[in-house]
């Protein structure tokens, strides 16, 4: 079939490189001239583990371009996805402005039946102005399908390629046979596809991640409870998700979740409720627990040092939001070392894949270490934000020849509470003791 998707960022890269993989033609549209040119040229342009495999396959079978005419990728694909962002506005509320721009420019471009598929992740009611915008000058036929997607950064591929689900929400049977076709070799292996309407389906993806995050700031408070009664939050998340009512995962407690998605997610449906005159209670907290809990290492490491770090140096593992990923949007990492900052302390940071965003970002008021014990070198103690592979079995000899005192502050948990006590170290980690 042939394809087309505007936004090349990492839903959309991961989109059209997965759908070309199962024999799709894909045209992929972004804004972005020079990101355009590096993958013309062949390179990925972020850091999403086995994409680059896919996408040079892809490329060389001539079954993957790029281009940043829109006109171009509209004259392709008789399906046109948008994977445009939609970002957190002023009031918390999801920016519709990408979406909705691009739709209006689809109306006067397009001349013959197209699918309009929406993968971005848009509030309640927002296929509908999708439909207005485009309706406003189109000359022929088309639909508005909405289709969210649920990949998760660093598993992206994978997610894609053998989903859980795949939800389309759509009223218009010819839509729904073209997307049933398109998506028939990724529900091969019995996941379904889910068809409903356009706004259930809009607020199933919204549910979700809300759920999620609201099932990992539980977590983390049951974690801070744990602290304070001296109980071991490692324990009760196994005793917990044993029960295959509540499952085991997303249970691990943290310095709050960050990311491109849960964050903005929470607030803008918080905010469309407020819209719509409803007030949701659970994620007012969610939202007011999370963003304490990505300083929760401060108070502990002050009570350590004192109130003033000035002169104090502290090694970070761990800048992306999460591991595999070189994504640093809303990560925790960087709201950490905001507060060591303004309390005075030099920090010497180390991260696999996010180094270059972050001096992007942070310039040099922090210095990067290239190796991971280089970080370590005259501090005071190691402060850990991501639980990257690397970090979770390093060489404790080696850490305490290099830090000022053997000292460790773990915001993810990696290491058991009495071994890394044995080996000297002051450990102090999340809920556990
Ligand atoms: N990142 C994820 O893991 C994830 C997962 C599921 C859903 N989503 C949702 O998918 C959407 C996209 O997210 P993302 O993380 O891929 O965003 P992103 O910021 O990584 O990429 C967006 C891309 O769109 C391009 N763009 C902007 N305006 C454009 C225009 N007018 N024409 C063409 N291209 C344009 C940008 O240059 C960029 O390359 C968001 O709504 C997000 O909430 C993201
Ligand atoms: O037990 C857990 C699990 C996750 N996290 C944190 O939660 C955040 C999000 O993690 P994850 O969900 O793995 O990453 P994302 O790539 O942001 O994926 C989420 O957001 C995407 C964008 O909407 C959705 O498509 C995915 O289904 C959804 O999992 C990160 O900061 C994690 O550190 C925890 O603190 N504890």
């Amino acid at each position: 079939m042939k394809i087309s998707v505007i936004g090349t960022g990492y839903v959309g890269l991961v989109t059209g490189t997965c759908l070309a993989e199962t024999g799709n033609e894909v045209v992929c549209v972004d804004i972005d001239q020079d990101k355009v040119r590096r993958m013309q040229e062949g390179e990925v342009p972020i850091y999403e583990p086995h994409l680059d495999v896919l996408f040079l396959r892809n490329i060389e079978a001539g079954r993957l371009t790029f281009t940043t005419s829109l006109k171009e990728g509209l004259g392709h694909g008789t399906i046109v996805f948008l994977a445009l962002p939609t970002p957190e506005d002023e009031d918390g509320s999801a920016d519709l402005k990408y979406v909705l721009g691009v739709a209006e420019e689809i109306g006067k471009l397009i001349s013959e039946y197209r699918v309009i598929v929406d993968k971005s992740t848009v509030p309640v009611g927002t296929s509908e102005k999708v439909h207005a915008a485009i309706a406003k000058s189109a000359k022929c036929e088309f639909d508005v399908v909405s289709n969210p997607e649920f990949l998760r950064e660093g598993f992206a591929v994978d997610d894609f390629l053998k989903p859980e689900r795949i939800v389309i929400g759509s009223q218009s049977e010819r839509a729904i046979e073209l997307m049933k076709k398109l998506y028939k070799p990724f529900v091969r292996s019995g996941n379904p596809m889910i068809v409903m309407d356009e706004k259930s389906a809009e607020l199933t993806k919204y549910a979700a991640n809300a759920f999620l995050a609201t099932k990992i700031t539980f977590m983390n408070e049951i974690a801070n409870f744990c602290e304070r009664v001296g109980a071991d939050v490692d324990k009760v998340r196994i005793g917990m998700g044993t029960d295959s009512r509540i499952g085991k995962r997303f249970l691990f407690p943290g310095i709050g979740y960050g990311g491109s998605c849960f964050p903005k997610d929470v607030k803008a449906l918080h905010k469309s409720g407020k819209d719509s005159g409803y007030e949701f209670q659970i994620l007012d907290s969610v939202i007011r627990v999370n963003h304490k809990q990505k300083t929760i290492l401060i108070p502990k490491i002050t009570k350590y040092f004192g109130e003033d770090l000035k002169g104090r140096r502290f090694g970070v593992w761990g800048l992306a939001f999460k591991p595999e990923t070189d994504d640093i949007r809303e990560a925790p990492a960087l709201y950490m070392i905001e507060e060591l900052l303004k309390r005075g302390a030099e920090i010497a940071a180390f991260d696999p894949e996010a180094m270059e965003n972050v001096k992007r970002r942070l310039g040099d008021r922090i210095s990067f270490a290239p190796r991971m014990y280089g970080a370590l070198e005259d501090a005071d103690a190691l402060i850990i934000c991501t639980e990257w592979g690397v970090f979770r079995n390093p060489n404790f000899t080696l850490m305490k020849e290099l830090l000022k005192a053997p000292v460790i502050f773990d915001g993810r948990n990696l290491y058991d509470v009495e071994e890394i006590r044995s080996e000297g170290f002051h450990y102090e980690s999340i809920g556990r003791g």
